[in-house]
């Protein structure tokens, strides 16, 4: 069997790129949208899943859904966060997901692992826009170190080379897009009607329009 790992950060400083044009407390409440539509995503593909963080409140809200919270201890940053996590746990298949790509709901993300679970000494990549890593399955689960930030995906290819694991690249519109600017929210319009994270964002009065200009293709706009 395989578990999942979603990494939080804490919530008074998550999102920063969102201050434009949503509230602290409006970027706290998508975040458990986005949260609920990744769990959404993953709670029939994994025998376990759980939620690393330092915020107190995001490890209660993991806890009402039934999600396991381990709260990190010494952990410097993301890296540190997953490797506490992945000690933990004793599934010998890992599925790393951030909190912030609620479109994964849309994929077999079950398919996906169980391709990892039959191939000892495997994982597989699904690619963010912008070179990150939206998606790590790995099996067995320390066969590489996380090696998030900057452009980790290369960073993982590469451990994966070096360490001659077999490697499964999979380049998923949906499971691509990862919300941190304005822009990244006009994909949710357009993909997510059925998410959490959309109606969420409706509630609050945000739709968008299209414009092709450099400064991207969505104008989001407020009641
Ligand atoms: N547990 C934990 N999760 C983290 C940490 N840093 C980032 N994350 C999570 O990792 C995923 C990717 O995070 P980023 O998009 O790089 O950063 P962010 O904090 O979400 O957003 P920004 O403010 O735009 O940097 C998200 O799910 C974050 O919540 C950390 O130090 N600890
Ligand atoms: C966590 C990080 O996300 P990004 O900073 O690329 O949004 C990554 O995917 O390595």
């Amino acid at each position: 069997m395989s578990s999942a790992i979603i990494p939080v950060s804490p919530l008074k400083s998550a999102k920063s790129r969102l201050k434009k044009i949503l509230t602290l407390e409006e970027r706290k409440n998508l975040i458990k949208n986005m949260l609920l539509d990744v769990y959404t995503g993953l709670k029939n593909a994994c025998s376990s899943i759980y939620v690393v963080s330092r915020d107190r409140e995001v490890l209660s809200f993991s806890r009402e859904l039934g999600v396991i919270p381990i709260p990190e201890e010494n952990t410097r940053d993301l890296n540190d966060a997953l490797q506490y996590a992945i000690e933990k746990i004793e599934d010998s298949t890992v599925a790393i997901v951030p909190a912030d790509v609620p479109l994964l709901r849309r994929e077999n993300i079950g398919r996906l692992i169980k391709k990892v679970e039959n191939r000892k000494r495997s994982a597989l990549i699904c690619p963010s826009r912008g070179g990150g890593t939206n998606l790590l399955i790995l099996n067995p689960k320390d066969i590489i170190k996380p090696s998030y930030e900057g452009f980790s995906f290369l960073k993982h290819l590469e451990l994966c080379r070096r360490n001659r694991v077999k490697l499964y690249i999979y380049p998923s519109f949906y499971i691509s897009i990862d919300i941190n600017t304005p822009e990244d929210l006009g994909e949710i319009f357009i993909h997510g009607k059925n998410t959490y994270t959309y109606r969420y964002l409706r509630e609050l009065g945000i739709s968008t329009f299209p414009r092709h200009s450099s400064a991207g293709r969505f104008v989001i706009v407020r009641d």
